[in-house]
């Protein structure tokens, strides 16, 4: 596949901390848009560290990152909810408000991210539960579905802007194996639409089922397999 403009993450130079420690060193990688990379590392090697800094949870102290056309180095506080708006950010677990409904629970995304228009509103539900493949669900709780049904919710209300990137920190992680397939052919068919994904797992089955790019996080270093020769 071709990738064409400008990169979608652009990485310069750049360490993660986490307090004072650091955990990963000078980071220098770039993800077209478009792009399906795998992160991947043993436990505490700063897989989550890493995401964190990319959508500006945690601080970025050394180096330069470009994502979605924003400069986070030199970002201001109030600029990181419109950050946030071009990423879809999708934990392990599934964090949906317990005491909402589905479409309570993706409409107040929409509504956080300045969305007014009710039958708009109602209208991109439809599509973005369509899209996970979860037709008639928008009147349950998260308690009345299974674990993966519940993911899909995440994963639709991930959608619900357009994201230019996905942002995926061990998606699959609590699912079992069945399941985890399922999700994971959701993201391969998002993927397709245009958004570049950058998923998190400890799931080699999936990766050997379906390579693509992968990064590593070892020993405080990222190894991109696409530049196996330098530090990443
Ligand atoms: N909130 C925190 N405060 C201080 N140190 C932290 C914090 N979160 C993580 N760390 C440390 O940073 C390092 C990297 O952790 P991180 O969570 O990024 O790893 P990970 O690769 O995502 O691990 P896992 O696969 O278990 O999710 C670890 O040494 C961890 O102990």
């Amino acid at each position: 596949m071709t990738f064409s403009g400008e990169p979608i993450v652009r990485i310069v130079d750049a360490s993660i901390f986490q307090e004072d420690t650091t955990v990963l060193n000078n980071i220098n990688l770039k993800i077209d848009k478009g792009e399906f990379v795998y992160l991947v590392g043993r436990t505490g090697s700063g897989k989550s560290s890493l995401l964190k800094t990319l959508y500006c949870d945690l601080p970025l102290h050394m180096g330069s990152i470009r994502i979605a056309g924003f400069d986070i180095e030199n970002i201001k506080r109030n600029q990181i909810p419109l950050l946030r708006r071009k990423l879809g950010i999708i934990f392990q677990d599934f964090q949906l408000l317990p005491d909402r409904n589905v479409a309570e629970n993706i409409y107040f995304v929409m509504r956080a991210t300045g969305w007014t228009d009710k039958a708009k509103m109602k209208s991109r539900l439809a599509e973005v539960l369509m899209r996970v493949g979860l037709g008639s669900v928008s009147s349950k709780m998260p308690h009345q579905l299974s674990g993966g049904e519940q993911q899909r919710v995440v994963i639709a209300r991930a959608l619900v802007n357009e994201p230019s990137l996905l942002i995926a920190d061990e998606p699959t992680g609590n699912l079992d194996p069945e399941v985890s397939e399922g999700i994971f052919k959701t993201f391969l068919e998002i993927n397709k639409s245009g958004t570049a994904i950058l998923m998190a797992t400890h799931d080699f089955k999936l990766i050997e089922n379906y390579p693509k790019r992968t990064l590593k996080c070892e020993k405080g270093f990222v190894i991109d397999s696409a530049n196996p020769v330098e530090k990443a």
